[in-house]
């Protein structure tokens, strides 16, 4: 049964359509019926006391988006609005969900479902220092397939996306984040919009769109998408906070819920007759939203205004109940009868409009570029990157001045080569760190609409920092070296430099496994640093490697800057002698160094090798740390 009045939606002179044009060529069946849910419940567990309980959160919750047609979830807050949302949208993660969703009369495909329909996020994550014509432009290039839109077709949808959106004012305007000024809240919010749109969706979500937006602002970002949804015979369904009365009369229908229950659900302009008939009479010069969410919301002043608000509520969803039971039934034309057959007989219909997926190299390199635009305008990052390295060459180089072949050299030199290391693993670890955390969070917002593979993501990362890394570090190297005056034999500098660059990339792999697994940024900031001091610790200047405790002696195997430390000191000390001042004791050569130290276990090769094979681990670790992470978890049904 229905759950909707059976009435033709009309707000401000714009008359929904019946039935939508299907930009990709099919109509929506018998029935412009887009997405139906029925008796939908949600329920999460929660603690009382010491056991758990199933808490529901969502009642028995029925209704349908037609095509064409611009939906608001109202209710105050905690009311389950965003639940809804994430339920319809397949976003939902834990909690146990049952009922029944068809989309376009057939059960959904996660795959296929994800990518025909567009859901934006209320925080709009996007690259503050991408245009908006390029954000759109990277978005259609990712998500718009190859075998069925060329080059031009593509840049053509970005045009008509930012005519729609009325962004041609903003089109070369960088987005911006609090650091760099940029478009406008509610330009950038559109612009949110429009990276969804550009895949002609048949179905778009939204979560508060309008929240942090003045009333003009909120009032163009819902007329937009009214508009679009009826040029485009999509069916919009979104979240809404108290809107303005003026906001209001835009949605054809309104979902109101209060306490996971729906109290109404109908066209906007029927809403006020609906409940005088009920008994409440929404004053004349009052805002329809305002008055229905004080009907609706639990009145916490004292405890017999909460039971009787609750009393309330209780009333307004049986009442509802009850006017829906009396609502004629569906006419067989609006039933999804073919494809209810298909779900009764447990097939799954992924509909006629999947958008197949680029190749795996297109999606690289368009992330690439995307990637190198955006590290080439972080002038900030780059600057801090090179002055970082002069600067440290600079001091440490003129720190250790002309190194002797003298004991008091010995001592020197080996104090450049570890902080040589040691200069492989901060700088390199930190910053980046916290640019590829931003970026991972982006990545799995485009990834909720399957716009990309993981791999692709990863290794345009790891192609992008690598050789910003390896560039800074190879001006510090080269500092320091000829400063003081490392042994200058073309061979050993080479092999210094090389053992210096796949250090380099064990953290940037190091960087790339913990930006992945941690859950917050402020994680990966105490676990990064602790990790590196350990690595530095047991790094082979401070103790012997042999001396050390069997039951910590492990470490080195995992340990890069032992291996890094070890292939510098083999590097440099070889064929090196030394003068002792007369009447001392000291090293004579640098093979008895190299044995002193205890980091002629392996050959200056061999450690290499070493370092490699950790920075495979490491990147491997980490992609599958992140594959994980961006998996879906949400529940279909
Ligand atoms: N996974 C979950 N675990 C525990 N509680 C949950 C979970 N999901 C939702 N809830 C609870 O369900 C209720 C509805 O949450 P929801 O976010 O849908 O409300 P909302 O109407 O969108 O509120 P707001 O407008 O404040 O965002 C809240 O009380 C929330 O705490």
């Amino acid at each position: 049964m229905s759950a909707v009045f059976d009435e033709e939606a009309m707000t401000e002179g714009i008359q929904t359509p019946r039935r939508a044009v299907a930009p990709h060529g099919s109509a929506a069946g018998s029935s412009d019926v887009i997405l139906r849910w029925d008796e939908l419940n949600y329920d999460v567990k929660s603690k009382v006391g010491k056991t758990e309980e199933w808490r529901p959160i969502l009642h028995g919750i029925t209704g349908e988006a037609r095509a064409g047609e611009t939906i608001a979830i109202i209710g105050s807050s905690g009311a389950g609005k965003t639940t809804l949302l994430n339920a319809l949208s397949g976003r939902i993660v834990g909690g146990r969900l049952s009922g029944q969703i068809l989309f376009r009369g057939a059960k959904r495909h996660p795959g296929s479902f994800k990518r025909v329909t567009a859901y934006v996020q209320q925080d709009d994550l996007m690259h503050p220092l991408l245009t908006v014509q390029e954000t759109l432009s990277y978005a259609s290039k990712l998500r718009l397939p190859n075998n069925q839109y060329s080059a031009e077709q593509k840049a053509e949808r970005v045009n008509t996306v930012i005519r729609q959106l009325r962004l041609e004012a903003a089109r070369n305007t960088k987005i911006g984040d609090a650091a760099t000024r940029g478009v406008s809240g509610g330009e950038r919010k559109r612009v949110s919009i429009g990276t969804e749109l550009l895949t002609d969706p048949r179905l778009l979500f939204l979560d508060e769109p309008t929240s942090g937006l003045d009333s003009n602002s909120s009032e163009l970002v819902v007329e937009l998408v009214k508009k679009v949804s009826v040029e485009q015979g999509l069916a919009a369904l979104m979240t809404i906070h108290q809107p303005s009365a003026r906001i209001f009369n835009i949605f054809d229908k309104v979902i109101l819920l209060s306490q996971g229950r729906v109290v109404y659900f109908g066209p906007t302009s029927t809403a006020i007759e609906y409940f005088a008939n009920i008994g409440y009479q929404c004053p004349v010069h009052e805002n329809p939203a305002d008055y229905f969410i004080d009907l609706m919301t639990l009145d916490y002043r004292s405890d017999d205004a909460l039971a009787r608000s609750k009393t309330q509520v209780k009333e307004l969803a049986d009442q509802f109940a009850v006017h829906v039971s009396r609502q004629p039934a569906a006419t067989p034309s609006e039933k999804p009868s073919s494809a209810s057959d298909n779900v009764s007989k447990g097939m799954e219909v992924s509909g006629d409009l999947d958008l197949p997926r680029n190749n795996w190299f297109h999606e690289y390199s368009t992330l690439a570029r995307r990637d190198w635009t955006n590290a080439l305008r972080n002038a900030p990052f780059l600057m801090g990157q090179v002055i970082q390295a002069i600067f440290m060459a600079l001091l440490i180089g003129f720190m250790f001045f002309t190194l002797k072949n003298t004991s008091i050299g010995v001592q020197n030199r080996l104090g450049v080569l570890f902080i040589i290391a040691v200069n492989a693993t901060f700088p390199v670890v930190m910053p980046f760190l916290t640019m590829y955390y931003k970026e991972r969070d982006i990545m799995i917002r485009e990834r909720s609409s399957a716009t990309y593979r993981v791999s692709s993501f990863f290794v345009s990362k790891v192609t992008t920092f690598g050789p910003i890394a390896l560039a800074s570090n190879t001006l510090f190297f080269i500092g320091i070296y000829f400063i003081s005056h490392l042994e200058f034999v073309a061979g050993k500098f080479f092999v210094g430099l090389a053992t210096f660059y796949c250090l380099s990339l064990v953290s940037i792999g190091f960087m790339l496994m913990v930006g992945s697994g941690v859950k917050s940024i402020e994680v990966g900031f105490v676990v990064a640093p602790a990790i590196l001091t350990i690595q530095l610790l047991f790094g082979g200047l401070f103790a012997n490697p042999h001396s050390i405790t069997p039951v910590l002696r492990w470490i080195r195997w995992v340990n890069p800057v032992q291996y890094g430390f070890a292939s510098l000191t083999q590097n440099e000390f070889k064929g090196l002698e030394f003068v002792c001042s007369q009447g001392t004791q000291c090293y004579q050569t640098g093979a008895e160094v190299i044995n002193a130290y205890g980091v002629g276990r392996f050959t200056t090769w061999q450690n290499i090798l070493f370092l490699i094979m950790l920075a495979v681990v490491d990147m491997f670790v980490g992609y599958s740390l992140l594959r994980w992470k961006a998996k879906p978890k949400s529940i279909w049904l």
